[in-house]
């Protein structure tokens, strides 16, 4: 009698840029017999499941409130150190109206009518922000709602450094990813969420005609580590164009 126990061994390798691949290899150990592995054995003890490379963007919306547009410059420079990506942004002055829609799931709330007087009574600055995990993320950036208590739990956190009160409380910033969907539309009426988070068509062209060739230069720049790997990617990028002509040299011009 032959008999096979196994252990599923999963070995993760993280690469920058949020792409990451998963191999699931399994390891076996045989006791007893003397009976030869079968085909069917071989096959599964050979077994490699490997999830196709993925790429996540995550977008959120922020927005800088009335009490600190007079700091948005610092603010946006906070954006971009913490690796977000700025990919829209407007300077709007709301009406009451629409401050009410914007924030409909407080309707009926004691705070309700000051929070739309408040986010009525001058210019805001809305962005859509791009980044891996940037729903949380940002949220984390921000602090919790009352810059009070911010300034105890989560010390140095946006709330904490322009909040005024629990009203006036800077920044805000979606909470989950149906208010970013909504929030944006809100915002950007000519944003396309779909095709570029979670269309299967996307999806299907990175995985065509895009990964095999990225993954192959993000490994080569791993092993490499230069010290401008944008630039060397970008280089390696172009060498490597599995698209480029097979003509090289300078481009013959015929005269007529
Ligand atoms: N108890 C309150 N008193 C006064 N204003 C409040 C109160 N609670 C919330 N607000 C105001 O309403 C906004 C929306 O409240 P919510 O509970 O959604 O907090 P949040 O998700 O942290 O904030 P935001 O939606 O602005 O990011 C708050 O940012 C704040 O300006």
């Amino acid at each position: 009698m032959l008999s096979l126990s196994n252990r599923g061994i999963k070995t993760k390798i993280n690469f920058h840029w949020a792409t990451e691949f998963t191999f699931y290899c399994r390891k076996y150990s045989i006791s007893g017999g003397s009976s030869s592995i079968s085909d069917e054995d071989n096959k599964e003890r050979m077994e490699i499941k490997m999830k196709p490379p993925q790429i996540y963007v995550e977008r959120t919306l922020a927005i800088i409130k009335p009490d600190a547009m007079n700091k948005a410059a610092e603010i946006e420079d906070i954006i971009l150190r913490n690796g977000f990506t700025i990919l829209q942004k407007r300077k709007v002055h709301l009406s009451p109206e629409q401050a009410s829609d914007f924030y409909v799931e407080h309707y009926g709330k004691m705070f309700f009518p000051s929070l739309v007087a408040y986010m009525s009574s001058s210019p805001i600055t809305v962005y859509v922000l791009a980044k891996d995990k940037a729903i949380s993320a940002w949220r984390e950036l921000i602090g919790p709602t009352n810059p009070f208590k911010a300034r105890e739990t989560h010390p140095g956190c946006l709330r904490d450094t322009y909040g005024k009160d629990q009203t006036r409380n800077a920044v805000h910033g979606s909470d989950s990813f149906i208010s970013a969907q909504r929030e944006i539309r809100f915002m950007f009426h000519d944003n396309v969420i779909e095709p570029i988070a979670a269309g299967q068509e996307c999806k299907d062209y990175l995985s065509g005609e895009v990964n095999a060739t990225l993954l192959k230069g993000l490994t080569e720049l791993c092993k490499k580590k230069p010290g401008d790997p944008v630039t060397w990617l970008a280089d390696w990028l172009i060498d490597n164009n599995p698209n480029k002509p097979s003509v090289k040299g300078p481009v013959v011009v015929e005269e007529d």
